[in-house]
């Protein structure tokens, strides 16, 4: 029991009080059970802000994947057969029941993320918002009919679920991007077996409590979380298993190619939301302020730990002191570090320190190749773990070696941004494209060809022009290279969670 007397789960004192403490617990669901793992071992979830350990959750063994995995196959063979409309009723329940609980989930995501609280209820908010965006696009999930060739032929096609769909989600946003894939495969028609990310499983497993409490069959939703030493072996499970219809990924570029690469074996569709390196660039002619604000906007939110935060930073040589002296300016009007509990703190400490030797692995490599620091972190032992200063370098005008930088093939995922010159929009467009990955892409002009052209000249999947924040449910989500492939949200991302079949009738 912890000293707080809030949850008999929690290993620490945390400055919350649950409003429902049976959200937080640390155990599997499957088939409609609330189990352990069969070998009875745990692995602890700790809070990125002391390092502490938070939990202790069950650690999901392969023979329990397979288990869910069939507990998935035998609810399928029923929840397939359930009207669109009522499947629908049953993803409003759940995305009202997570909205009763907007704040307990949103202590849940800053405990195990590190994520400041007042972030982290925004984090709830679009993650419902997905669930709201599927609830108007079932019933819409129909076929059509096609004018046969033959005369006494009558064609249509009609869209229906393709099984069990495994998702396996990142550590980084894990509420929406749980919302956002096993939500659409259900709203589909099919039943889901998730393993969250080993930093956080207690968000997905809160999820699955509201989930159960929605009125979904049994076995429709089935949560393992299992520790990174378990990870590959439950994949691999995932990957092989003749249940499995769908791998459903979001992760890193490697692991993603690794599970496609394992699903191709027997054609597994797949669908991947990778990593991204997001060029970032701010022409002669922008509004120095706008452009400032959407790099703190991309850069810093979420710490720098989204796929899509801005990466690759160029700004016209012409421009680039007084760039530096906007952000300079905006950088403490706009995010206020603190506490992570309280709730004007919008700005907070990385996942782990994992995230920590990456950034100051690149912090020295922009050093070592002659910028200069004008905010923030110098390199030298942080105030408090995990906890990084919002840090600002510059190169000079005349810096030219871009791409020696590990920064031009690697995500920072930090909050660490360094600006880098350039003198011809085609110099810039040429470096933006110049990599394997293609996510996001922003640039900040205020000519209206340039902003034509410009946008598509990039190799994204998404383009911000003249704003530095791209997501949304309503637009498709994804990226192009090896950033991924499929579309999350849109009009048509149901579609991805079902197989066309064609019906011909012969009078
Ligand atoms: N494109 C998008 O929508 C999107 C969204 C969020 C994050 N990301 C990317 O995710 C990365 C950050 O997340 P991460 O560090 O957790 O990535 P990661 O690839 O290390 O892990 C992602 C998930 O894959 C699991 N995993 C790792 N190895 C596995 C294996 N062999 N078999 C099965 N599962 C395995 C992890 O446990 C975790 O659940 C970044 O590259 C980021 O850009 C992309
Ligand atoms: N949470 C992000 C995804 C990548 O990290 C978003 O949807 O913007």
């Amino acid at each position: 029991m912890a000293a707080n007397g809030t949850s008999s789960v929690l290993k620490k004192e945390i400055p919350y009080k649950f409003k429902d403490p049976s959200l937080l617990d640390t155990r599997a669901f499957v088939g409609g059970e609330w189990i352990n793992s069969s070998t009875g071992k745990t692995f602890p979830v700790l809070d990125p802000e002391d390092d502490k350990v938070a939990a202790e959750v069950t650690d999901m063994s392969r023979k329990d994947v397979a288990a869910a995995i069939e507990a998935a196959h035998e609810a399928f063979q029923s929840y397939k057969k359930i009207p669109h409309r009522t499947r629908r009723f049953m993803v409003r329940a759940w995305a009202d029941a997570i909205k009763a609980n907007r704040e307990d989930l949103a202590a849940i995501c800053t405990l195990e993320l590190g994520k400041p609280y007042s972030e982290s209820l925004g984090t709830v908010k679009y993650g419902t918002d997905y669930l709201d965006w599927f609830d108007g696009l079932i019933e819409r999930l129909g076929g059509e009919t096609i004018p046969a060739a033959k005369q006494d032929n009558r064609v249509i096609t009609i869209r229906q679920p393709q099984g069990v769909v495994a998702a396996i989600t990142p550590w980084n946003s894990p509420i929406a991007m749980i919302t956002r894939k096993v939500g659409a495969a259900i709203a589909a028609g099919n039943t889901v077996v998730c393993k969250p990310a080993p930093e956080t499983p207690l968000c997905a497993i809160a999820l699955a409590k509201l989930f159960e409490r929605a009125g979904f069959p049994k076995g429709v939703l089935n949560i393992v979380p299992c520790s990174a030493e378990n990870t590959p072996e439950c994949g691999d499970e995932m990957t092989s298993s003749k249940f499995v219809k769908h791998l459903s990924f979001t992760g890193s570029t490697p692991v993603g190619k690794l599970l496609n690469t394992e699903c191709a074996k027997s054609l597994k569709r797949t669908s991947m939301e990778l990593g991204g390196n997001a060029p970032f660039i701010v022409f002669e002619d922008a509004d120095m302020k706008k452009a400032a604000d959407g790099l703190i906007a991309s850069k810093f939110r979420s710490s720098g730990q989204t796929c899509v935060c801005a990466n690759r930073i160029l700004v016209h040589k012409d421009v680039i002191n007084d760039f530096r002296d906007m952000v300079l300016k905006r950088l403490p009007e706009v995010l206020v570090s603190g506490s992570v509990w309280d709730k004007k703190t919008n700005f907070g400490p990385l996942y782990s320190s994992k995230g920590v030797e990456k950034v100051k692995r690149h912090l020295e490599d922009f050093k070592s190749k002659g910028a200069t620091i004008h905010a923030g972190w110098e390199g030298g032992k942080l105030d408090s773990p995990n906890m990084i200063p919002p840090t600002l370098l510059v190169h000079s005008p005349e810096f030219a070696d871009r791409k020696a930088l590990q920064v031009s093939t690697e995500e920072t995922f930090g909050p660490l941004a360094s600006l880098m010159p350039f003198t011809e929009e085609a110099e810039a467009i040429k470096y933006a494209n110049e990599i394997n990955v293609g996510l996001a892409s922003y640039f900040f002009t205020k000519d209206h060809s340039r902003m034509w052209r410009v946008a598509e000249a990039l190799e994204t999947g998404m383009v911000g022009v003249q704003v530095g924040l791209v997501s949304a449910v309503e637009q498709p989500f994804g990226g192009i290279k090896e950033s991924g492939m499929g579309r999350e949200g849109g009009g048509n991302c149901l579609e991805e969670y079902t197989e066309i079949k064609s019906i011909t009738f012969g009078l």
